[in-house]
């Protein structure tokens, strides 16, 4: 009888603590899927089929092996089918507004510039930043870019100050000192010579931006900071990698050999972080210096709430502006040399631009580089056509309505900015085409959307390095331009490839050929 009551409460515990469990299973593999399918079905949008645990992301990986096998003509600007196959494709079957699966996570892809406006513009974080994988976080760090609501307002107030326009002008002596670094290390590796020389300009620029980075945010410099960048590439790696496995939570903390590789280049990064913290906190100096680093050193002694930091977010933090700090502009520079090899017209006009505002040797100063028009308006064609950040995603955090549409809480929007700026019914019928000039009347009256360049978003969480990008890649290009003569390698294969930023698979050999030689 005692054995019996026993059976049954055994039996009677299983049941209630396995069913909740299976039912939570079954909802999140088919029923939410089924659900939420047919709430969107109803609003008329579709897309490629669910499958369970996997959703698309199969469909997504196969689509993505297959585009980066092609190579494109280097005049060709359609580069969607290669950078975004799947959405590509499915854009063009299921129409401007599409869902699709990310595993069992429901993404709904949206087009429409107006609608775009609206996500990235609401003030109250109905639009948050989407959950991200723990692996991205240990790359880019939980810092600004991915802290929501409150975090993120006490983080932005805090590192706002860093990026003054006044603040960024005084950094620019900094760029040009690591820009003539640069030269000196060309210079040698030309012997002395005035003959052209081919480098591979992507990699010249990453390393440069990580100089320029590591000075002006942490007064650092690549030498100390290049344990960091290292341990920051190889991490890339392994994030590109799963970007399309299917997530299960909890599994970063099984010891699989790719989790093994991140947990230690993870630790590898935060040593690297906390040496250079460590050796401004010994400093001489009575304050911490006004850098980014000093003033969230400063931050982190503030008895207000408000204004503290903790040294842990601090940490993160710099993991976040030595990642986004650098490789985007890189990229920036290195699409932008790419269009200007290509287009040599536009290539001898900037140059002139630069002789008529700095001369054929001064260095130029932030004041020149405000003065900069031509260039300027070649960057943001080159920022529409190469934005280094493909897309943007945000998390509806309640059910909300937009515009027609009715999205449910925890739908992930994807926001897929390199196709949305070749849209041809905002930017004319050439939208495929390198033509800095619409960008004359500057950027707002470039397309029939105020808002269509979302190369540095819109709204409250837009870019915080936007000045400091922009000054960066002025000063660099127009010291390369007073310097040499840029044409591509015939060895350049056009092959742009989602490697979290939008990089050349194969890098951008360019043929540099001193002016004075
Ligand atoms: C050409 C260069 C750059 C481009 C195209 C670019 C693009 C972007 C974009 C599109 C976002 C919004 C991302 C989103 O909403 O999900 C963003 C945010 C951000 N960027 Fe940049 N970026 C560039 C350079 C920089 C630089 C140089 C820094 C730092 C020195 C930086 C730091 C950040 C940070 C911290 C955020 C998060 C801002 C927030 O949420 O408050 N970026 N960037």
């Amino acid at each position: 009888m005692e054995l019996l009551s026993t059976i049954n409460l055994l039996a009677l515990a299983l049941v209630v603590l396995v069913v909740p469990k299976i039912y939570g299973v079954c909802w999140i593999l088919f029923w939410r899927p089924l659900m939420l399918s047919r709430r969107f079905k109803k609003q008329g949008i579709s897309g490629p089929k669910y499958r369970i645990l996997h959703g698309n992301l199969r469909e997504v990986r196969k689509m993505k092996k297959e585009a980066k096998l092609s190579v494109l003509d280097p005049n060709s600007n359609d580069i969607v089918p290669r950078v975004l196959p799947h959405l590509d494709q499915w854009i063009s079957q299921y129409g401007e507004t599409v869902l699709y699966w990310q595993g069992t996570a429901p993404r709904l892809c949206i087009s429409d510039h107006e609608l775009a406006k609206q996500i990235l513009s609401n003030k109250f974080g109905f639009f948050a930043k989407s959950k991200t994988k723990p692996e991205i976080l240990k790359l880019a760090g939980n810092g600004l870019i991915f802290v929501n609501d409150l975090v993120w307002v006490r983080h932005r107030r805090i590192l706002n100050p860093a990026f003054s326009m006044e603040k960024i002008k005084i950094m620019n002596q900094l760029m040009v000192d690591c820009t003539l670094r640069m030269f000196e290390e060309w210079k040698k590796q030309r012997n002395g010579g005035e003959s052209e020389q081919v480098m591979m300009m992507n990699r010249e620029y990453k390393r440069l931006t990580a100089d320029i980075i590591a000075t002006a945010a942490f007064g650092s410099s690549y030498a100390e900071g290049i344990e960091v960048f290292r341990s920051q590439k190889k991490l890339q790696k392994c994030c590109a990698a799963s970007l399309t496995d299917v997530y299960i939570p909890g599994v970063q903390y099984f010891p699989t050999p790719l989790n093994l590789r991140i947990w230690k280049l993870g630790r590898k990064v935060n040593n690297s972080i906390k040496r250079i913290i460590d050796s401004r906190l010994k400093s001489e100096s009575k304050n911490y210096g006004n850098d980014l680093l000093g003033i969230m050193l400063t931050a982190a002694r503030s008895n207000e709430s408000e204004k503290k930091i903790s040294i842990d977010e601090i940490i993160e933090e710099c993991k976040t502006f030595f990642f986004a700090g650098h490789e985007t502009t890189a990229n920036l520079l290195t699409w932008s040399t790419m269009l200007l090899s290509l287009n040599q017209d536009w290539q001898e006009k900037i140059r002139e631009e630069v002789i008529n505002e700095c001369g054929k040797d001064k260095i130029p100063d932030a004041e020149n580089c405000s003065k900069l028009k031509l260039m300027n308006m070649v960057f943001m064609e080159s920022l529409r056509l190469y934005g280094p950040v493909i897309n943007v995603l945000r998390l509806a955090s309640e059910d909300m309505k937009l515009g027609n549409l009715e999205i449910p809480k925890d739908t992930t929007i994807v926001l897929p900015i390199v196709k949305m700026h070749r849209d041809k019914a905002v930017w004319g019928s050439d939208a495929d085409q390198f033509n800095p000039m619409r960008f004359e009347n500057g950027a707002s009256r470039a397309a029939t959307h105020p808002n269509a360049l979302l190369a540095f978003s819109i709204g409250p969480r837009a870019c915080i390095g936007q000045n400091f990008a922009m000054m960066e890649a002025k000063t660099v290009l127009a010291m390369i331009l007073q310097r040499f003569r840029l044409n591509l390698s015939g060895e350049y294969k056009h092959a742009p490839a989602d490697h979290l930023t939008l990089q050349p698979q194969y890098d951008l050999p360019v043929m540099l050929k001193p002016i004075n030689g």
